[in-house]
C-alpha cells in the first residue's frame, strides 16, 4: 500500500504543506462525483492512482461518489459469447442477453475491481448499482430504432449513497437502474454521473477518459468552456463522436446546478488532484459562465 500523505512539491505545487493546505480545505463537506469511464481503465497503475486519488479526497473530507463505465469491456464479454453489439446515438442496443451480459461485467466484474482498488489503498467502498436502494428508477430511452433496455434516470433516491457516505465509505455505482416494473436498465454512465452529480447537489463532476480533454480543431487542449461555447464548437464538427453526450452531460449538469464539470484524462497519473488542488488544472472545465 502507498502512503497518503500529500506531496506537496509534485501534487500541489506549493513549496510546503501549510501552503498547500487552503486548498486542501477548500472543498471540505462538497461532494464530488466521479466518472471513470472504460477507456480510461487502462493499466494497473493508472486504476492505482485512480483509487489512490479518490481515497485522498476522502481524506480531506470531500465526500467522493464513484460511477464507473465498461463499454469496452462489455464490448469484449459480448463479443466472446458470440453476441452483436450494436449502438444508436452512442447507446447500446440491449436486448435481455445483453443486459445480463452488461451487469454480469458492470456489477459483478468492475464494480467489484474499483472496490478491491480503493481498500488496496486503504479507503473502504460499497459497490452498488442503481437498483441498490432503488437509488436510480428509470424511464424507457424512446428513439426510432427500439433500444430495449435502455434507460435514461427519472428518478433518483440519494439515501442509499447518503447512508454510505455519512458512514465514512465511499460509494461506487454502476451505470445500471430499475425500471418502474422492477426491470433492470442499462444506464450511459456519464447519464448516469450526470444525474447523480445533480440529485446529490455535487460541487463537481469529473468524467475521466481517453484524452487530455476537449482538443480544438489544431488538437489544442480548450481548458475551459460555457455552454455557448460548445454549441459553437458543435456547429464547426469540432466535436464529434462519444465527445458529445458527454458535453451534454456537463450542460446539463451545470445548468442543474453543480458548479463545474470537468473533462479530463484518467490514464494521467492524478490528473484529478492536479485539476482540483493546483492553479494550473487539467483538462476542461465546464462552466455556465
Ligand atoms: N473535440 C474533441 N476533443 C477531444 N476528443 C474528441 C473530440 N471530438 C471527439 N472526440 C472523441 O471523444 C472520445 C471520448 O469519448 P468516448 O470514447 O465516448 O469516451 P469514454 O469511453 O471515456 O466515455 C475521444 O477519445 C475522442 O476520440
Ligand atoms: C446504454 C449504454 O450504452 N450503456 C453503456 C454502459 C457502460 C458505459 O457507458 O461505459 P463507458 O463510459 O466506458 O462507455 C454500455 O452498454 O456500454
Amino acid at each position: 500500500m502507498k502512503s497518503h500523505a500529500p506531496d506537496p512539491a509534485l501534487l500541489f505545487k506549493a513549496e510546503t504543506l501549510a501552503e498547500a493546505l487552503p486548498y486542501l480545505q477548500r472543498y471540505a463537506g462538497a461532494t464530488f462525483v466521479v466518472k471513470y469511464g472504460g477507456h480510461a481503465m487502462g493499466d494497473a497503475d493508472a486504476a492505482e492512482d485512480f483509487a489512490e486519488d479518490v481515497v485522498l479526497l476522502k481524506h480531506v473530507g470531500i465526500n467522493p461518489i464513484v460511477v464507473h463505465g465498461g463499454g469496452p469491456q462489455i464490448g469484449a464479454a459480448l463479443k466472446a459469447q458470440g453476441i452483436e453489439s450494436r449502438f444508436v446515438n452512442g447507446l447500446r442496443v440491449t436486448d435481455k442477453a445483453t443486459m445480463k451480459v452488461a451487469e454480469m461485467v458492470l456489477s459483478g466484474a468492475i464494480n467489484k475491481e474499483i472496490v478491491s482498488w480503493i481498500a488496496a489503498e486503504g479507503g473502504r467502498a460499497v459497490g452498488i448499482s442503481g437498483k441498490d436502494g432503488r437509488l436510480v428508477t428509470v424511464r424507457k430511452v424512446q428513439s426510432e430504432d427500439d433500444l430495449g433496455f435502455v434507460g435514461e434516470p427519472d428518478d433518483i433516491d440519494t439515501r442509499i449513497l447518503d447512508t454510505i457516505s455519512k458512514a465514512g465509505m465511499i460509494p461506487v455505482v454502476a451505470p445500471i437502474g430499475v425500471g418502474p416494473d422492477g426491470e433492470t436498465y442499462n444506464i450511459n454512465a456519464d447519464t448516469m454521473a450526470g444525474a447523480l452529480a445533480i440529485a446529490t447537489g455535487a460541487e463537481r463532476l469529473f468524467l475521466l477518459t481517453d484524452v487530455a480533454g476537449v482538443l480544438d480543431k489544431d488538437k489544442n487542449l480548450l481548458s475551459d468552456l460555457t455552454p455557448v461555447e460548445i454549441a459553437q464548437l458543435r456547429v464547426e464538427g469540432v466535436i464529434t463522436g462519444g465527445m458529445i453526450p458527454k458535453l451534454e452531460t456537463c450542460i446539463d449538469a451545470v445548468e442543474g446546478g453543480v458548479d463545474a464539470a470537468v473533462i479530463l484524462d484518467g490514464r494521467v497519473p492524478h490528473a484529478m488532484l492536479i485539476e482540483i488542488f493546483t492553479k494550473e488544472g487539467a483538462g476542461t472545465l465546464v462552466r455556465l459562465a
